[in-house]
């Protein structure tokens, strides 16, 4: 193997609490793979435009590919070998060169209400304050309960956390993965998924690589989970057939009993006042086809204003 402890693998990630959780996770996995001490990797830092920008709402800036875009560069010119991700926020597309195709096990993919005040969404009083920057979150919220008011939360796990503790609102939304894998659950009831589907690939690392480094493949390959791939292959389908957008409020989850996998789908007007979903049932193996079928399904049933 090229990396020692000179020559370390170079694990490229952003530099919040959460995705450096995700990091440190991929490296453990694979000194356990490797059987090789810490000293063999190097975890990387990038800081990533949608980090530096604070102030705006994330859609206003531009698409998904913010918060990737300086990593995939370090990653083509050699700066790192690796680079791990949340799956939620990757686009379908990504540049060429790359590859991005090692899931890790998948953590709880619910999202999870919290509240230091209240234990569910139900028992939120009219025209409650809720927050979150998350427009899927919004729009499924608004589509059960217009009375509730909700307002922009931005900035990592942490700050939405202290702003509820501020009071700014008397709940908010996280994904139940990102609070699990920093120890921040207290205060978090996770949500059923027919309550409030989740995020498509919500709850899963991805670890991208350069298609042309064999030995780096080979490495991930050690490491990856098959029920992921299965999964975010057919809910990543289904996202690519929606030409998914930072606008446009979509879910999906797809789940795996022995040979079957039960894919959910469901778009949304940004204003909460109407949803649409599908669900069906089929071949593990076939999950692609499913997720752009649904894809076809929902679009062919949203009027041309929808978006
Ligand atoms: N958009 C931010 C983001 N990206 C991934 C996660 C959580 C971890 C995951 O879904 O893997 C979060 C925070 C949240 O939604 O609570």
């Amino acid at each position: 193997m090229r990396f020692t402890p000179d020559t370390p693998l170079k694990i490229g990630t952003r530099g919040s609490p959460l995705a450096l959780a995700q990091a440190y996770e991929t490296r453990d996995r694979l000194m356990t793979a490797l059987k090789c001490g810490q000293d063999h990797f190097e975890v990387v830092v990038i800081q990533t435009t949608g980090d530096a920008v604070q102030d705006r709402p994330l859609g206003e800036i531009g698409g998904k590919g913010l918060f990737t875009k300086e990593i995939e560069e370090a990653l083509l010119n050699g700066g790192i070998d690796i680079a791990v991700h949340s799956m939620k926020d990757m686009p379908v597309t990504f540049p060429a060169g790359l590859v991005l195709d090692c899931f890790l096990p998948r953590e709880d993919e619910r999202d999870a209400f919290v509240s230091t005040r209240y234990k569910r969404i139900a028992d939120l009083p009219m025209g409650a304050t809720v927050g979150t920057s998350s427009l899927r979150r919004r729009a499924q919220l608004l589509y059960r309960r217009p009375d509730l008011n909700v307002v922009e939360f931005r900035g990592n796990v942490q700050t939405r956390l202290r702003k509820l503790s501020e009071g700014v609102a008397d709940a908010t939304f996280l994904a139940c993965a990102g609070l699990n894998r920093l120890g921040l659950s207290e205060h978090a009831t996770p949500i059923d998924r027919d309550d409030m589907l989740p995020a498509i690939a919500q709850g899963c690392i991805g670890i991208e690589q350069r298609g042309a480094d064999v030995e780096v493949g080979k490495i991930l390959a050690l490491i990856e989970d098959k029920h992921s791939k299965a999964r975010l292959c057919a809910e990543r389908a289904l996202l690519a057939g929606l030409d998914g957008s930072c606008q446009t409020p979509i879910a999906g989850l797809a789940e795996i009993e022995g040979d079957i996998l039960t894919l959910r789908g469901q778009v949304l007007r940004p204003d909460g006042s109407e949803s649409l979903s599908d669900r069906r049932q089929g071949r593990v193996a076939d999950g692609a086809e499913m997720g752009a079928a649904m894809a076809a399904d929902l679009k062919a049933r949203m009027s041309s204003d929808f978006f």
